[in-house]
């Protein structure tokens, strides 16, 4: 036995790149046990993984645990959101998963906001205007080009949807995570029928949705990574876990540096943004989780070091060099279709600013959405969180202090995914706000650093190289 003082649960994000769990001590917040393994992701722009993948790299994560995972009274797996997962009538997936950062579906996107009466009509009813992220267009993606999938298709779930039910045997979901979807209208808090019937998605395939502080299921017999009867939370989207696991209340803004760049807040207000930057998500308690998300954020930026051979913290300031780093096409701002655009280079721009205007450019997409996703009433001296694999580098952290003038605390906890999830479970057990254990476990502590000037003549420079650049951004790489 473990020398906890309290019942130990275990928080799991399953992410893009790798799944991570941890073994927590739900009276104190200390961590236990950890593990991780990784994902593989396809390249190019299908971006597609395996769902078995996740659940062998699940096994093994809670494997390097030990014998702690199998000691926890209660589980819950935070998962990348929005990815469509489609079940045959045994529960194997039909075919790969289509990712959230898979950007096929732009087309179909498209067709769907003007099919419902526009981007506004889409954000009244659905709290957001669908992007080529959103579960519904990648569903309509499917019926265009793969009906034999679609027909097979006997269920459909969400990433942490899938690893969920592996565990209990029961389909469900969270507000958090459904409202990612495109077919969860946030006015209604309900599965929209009419959205559904559009796409020829029959709503019987779907999850049932279960509400905060609900226990989604127990863990059936079988060959599973913890013990039967384990009690299993309804988990959530990795972006509302993290709110959970540090504590988030509402006028304090995160900047989540991942695969995906992130920045959000939450609200009590239910957000509906018709211009489409920022995403009205649910979070996973009752209230909302405005937020918007970039493509391309610690991969572009790595890849840029890789390129130019250099390491990345090896950033130099100075000069004129411009990189908008959208390698992955673009969601915020909504240029699917982009590619990475170089304005400024000199025969005296070092490596090191090449790769600086890397990281400018990633961030100041985030930074562009940060009055928007903060109530109006917001402190604006509050510091921005930053959390994710990114917040661990320097240079990202001193980028976003350069380019966003405030505080920014850097907190100790790595894993807040995986922590916010814990922290759900130990709701479960003790009937207590989730973010209200996170507080009791001081995950958001962390060294504050001091605001430094704004730089102005970057954001600016930024600003018109992307506007300039719009008809070259709007166009595929070979130029269609
Ligand atoms: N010390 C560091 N400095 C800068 N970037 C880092 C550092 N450590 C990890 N990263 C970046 O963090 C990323 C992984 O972040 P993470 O939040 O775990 O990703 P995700 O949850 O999206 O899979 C990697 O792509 C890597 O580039
Ligand atoms: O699409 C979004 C948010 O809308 C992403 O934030 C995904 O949820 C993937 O997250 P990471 O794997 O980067 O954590």
């Amino acid at each position: 036995m473990s020398a906890a003082e309290g019942p130990l649960v275990v928080g799991v994000d399953s992410s893009t790149q790798s799944t991570k769990a941890l073994v927590v001590d739900a009276a104190t917040g200390q961590i236990v046990a950890s593990g991780q393994a990784p994902h593989t992701v396809t390249s190019g722009a299908g971006r597609e993984s395996d769902p078995e993948q996740w659940w062998g790299a699940l096994c093994e994560a809670l494997r390097q645990c030990g014998d702690a995972a199998h000691e926890a009274a209660a589980v819950s797996i935070g998962g990348q959101q929005h990815g469509l997962v489609t079940l045959d009538a045994q529960g194997k997936p039909v075919r790969p998963a289509m990712l959230w950062n898979d950007v096929r579906s732009a087309p179909q996107a498209q067709r769907l906001i003007e099919e419902l009466g526009g981007p506004k009509a889409w954000a009244d009813r659905f709290g957001s205007v669908p992007g080529a992220s959103f579960t519904v267009t990648k569903w309509a993606w499917l019926a265009e080009h793969e009906p034999e999938a679609v027909r097979t298709t006997a269920a459909v779930r969400l990433p942490h949807d899938y690893l969920t039910e592996r565990l209990t045997g029961e389909g469900t979901t969270d507000r958090g995570d459904a409202s990612g979807t495109g077919w969860w209208a946030s006015a209604g808090e309900s599965y929209d029928e009419e959205i559904l019937g559009r796409v020829g998605l029959d709503p019987a395939l779907l999850p049932r949705v279960v509400r905060p502080g609900e226990v989604a299921g127990t863990v059936r017999g079988g060959d599973l990574p913890f013990a039967k009867g384990t009690l299993v939370a309804p988990g959530t989207g990795d972006n509302a876990a993290a709110a959970l696991g540090l504590g988030l209340r509402p006028g304090t803004p995160v900047l989540s540096l991942g695969t995906s760049g992130t920045v959000y807040a939450v609200s009590q207000r239910r957000p509906a943004d018709p211009s489409g930057t920022v995403a009205g998500f649910a979070d996973a308690r009752g209230d909302w989780l405005p937020l918007a998300c970039t493509l391309n954020c610690t991969l572009a930026v790595d890849r840029m070091a890789t390129l130019l051979g250099i390491d990345r913290q090896a950033v130099e300031p100075g000069g004129s060099v411009t990189l908008l780093p959208y390698l992955d096409g673009e969601r915020t701002p909504n240029l699917p279709n982009a590619s990475g655009l170089l304005h400024g280079l000199r025969h005296d721009t070092t490596p090191g600013q090449l790769l600086q205007a890397a990281y400018d450019g990633a961030v100041h997409s985030l930074l562009g959405a940060l009055e928007l996703v903060l109530d109006e009433d917001a402190d604006p001296t509050a510091p921005l969180l930053l959390i994710g694999g990114g917040a661990r580098g320097t240079a990202w952290q001193q980028t976003v202090q350069r380019l966003s003038g405030r505080a920014v605390q850097v907190p100790e906890a790595k894993e807040l995914v995986a922590l916010g999830a814990a922290a759900q479970a130990a709701g479960l057990l003790t009937g207590e706000d989730p973010a209200a254990v996170a507080r009791r476990w001081g995950t958001a502590q962390g060294p504050v650093l001091d605001p430094v000037e704004r730089d102005e003549a970057v954001l600016g420079r930024i600003g018109r190289v992307l506007s300039d650049a719009a008809p070259l951004l709007d166009r595929r790489p070979d130029g269609s």
